[in-house]
């Protein structure tokens, strides 16, 4: 696949930053999108909204940042630092959501706003654990995605947020408008969890034409943490001034290598691996 540009050793790297949750576990939330952006050459702030206790298995609790504490990290990073892109994934409650969205618009991360925004509304693990509060979904909803240049919900997420149950293409393309219409400027609808297709084809929506990005679908157990190195790299992608459909394009084409290079870890579900480019 064709990479991103590198930076030559010694000059300044783009930078993108993640405000989301960590993962103990190494292989999604904050260390999956770090991990992405060091493996496309750049730079990954992060702004750590909530600590997981997490590991292969499951989620078996969570710590909440204080939402100012979360601001202040995306401010400081933005005003010294500087990125070309910001990407949200676990963000717990909607007193964090409202104060990410505040600080957002205050440095320019959003849609029609310098840094582009890419939201991945994570509302639960792939084991069914909760990492939001059910009473946050308004928030997601009018607060998190009208912010967003894309939004990357998965099939569970786009039930929770929209209540349209994905089955088949033109429920998928049901979806897409329903997302678009609560605010993103680009709503993605990811075909991993529709197993009843031969492809794993993620469409991508701007209120006006539908895209499709489509990959054979990998045989394996191991994806922990594949939306995440998703809109990771989709983020990496955009920080380097890519147009959204190219950036999706990267994107699809990158977490593929990654499913294809998953491995075991532990008893559950191992990860996807940003590290495909370092193994043999
Ligand atoms: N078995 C598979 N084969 C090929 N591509 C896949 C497969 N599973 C997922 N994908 C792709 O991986 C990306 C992530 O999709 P998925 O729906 O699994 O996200 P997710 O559920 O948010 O991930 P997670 O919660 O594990 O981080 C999408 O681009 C999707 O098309
Ligand atoms: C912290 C965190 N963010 C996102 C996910 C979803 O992959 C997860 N399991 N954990």
């Amino acid at each position: 696949m064709k990479l991103l540009p590198l930076t030559p050793a010694g000059q300044t790297p783009i930078r993108a930053l993640t405000i989301a949750g960590t993962d103990s576990g190494g292989g999604a939330g904050i260390q999956a999108d770090s991990r992405t952006m060091a493996m496309c050459g750049v730079h990954a702030c992060v702004a750590v909204a909530a600590v997981t206790v997490q590991n292969s298995v499951g989620v078996s609790g969570f710590h909440e940042i204080p939402p100012e504490i979360v601001a202040d990290q995306v401010r400081v990073v933005v005003s010294d630092i500087g990125v070309g892109a910001a990407k949200t994934g676990m963000l717990a409650s909607t007193t964090i959501i409202e104060a990410v969205a505040a600080v957002a618009a205050e440095v320019g991360i959003g849609r029609d706003r310098p840094i582009p925004l890419v939201v991945d509304p994570v509302c639960a693990s792939m084991h069914g654990d909760p990492l939001l509060h059910e009473e946050a979904l308004d928030a997601v909803r009018n607060t998190l995605i009208p912010a967003a240049t894309v939004v990357t919900p998965n099939l569970d997420e786009v039930r929770l947020i929209t209540g349209i149950e994905v089955v088949d293409d033109k429920s998928a393309r049901q979806a897409a408008e329903a997302l678009h219409a609560l605010g993103a400027e680009w709503s993605i609808v990811k075909g991993g969890h529709l197993r009843t297709s031969e492809l794993s084809t993620d469409l991508l929506f701007d209120g006006d034409r539908f895209l499709e990005f489509s990959s054979a679908r990998i045989d394996t157990g191991n994806d922990h943490g594949g939306g995440d190195t998703l809109a990771a790299a989709i983020t990496c992608a955009l920080a380097h001034g890519y147009s959204v459909p190219d950036a999706v394009a990267f994107g699809k084409e990158w977490v593929t290598k990654c499913l294809e290079a998953s491995y075991d870890l532990g008893a559950g579900h191992g990860p996807v691996s940003p590290l495909w480019r370092l193994q043999v």
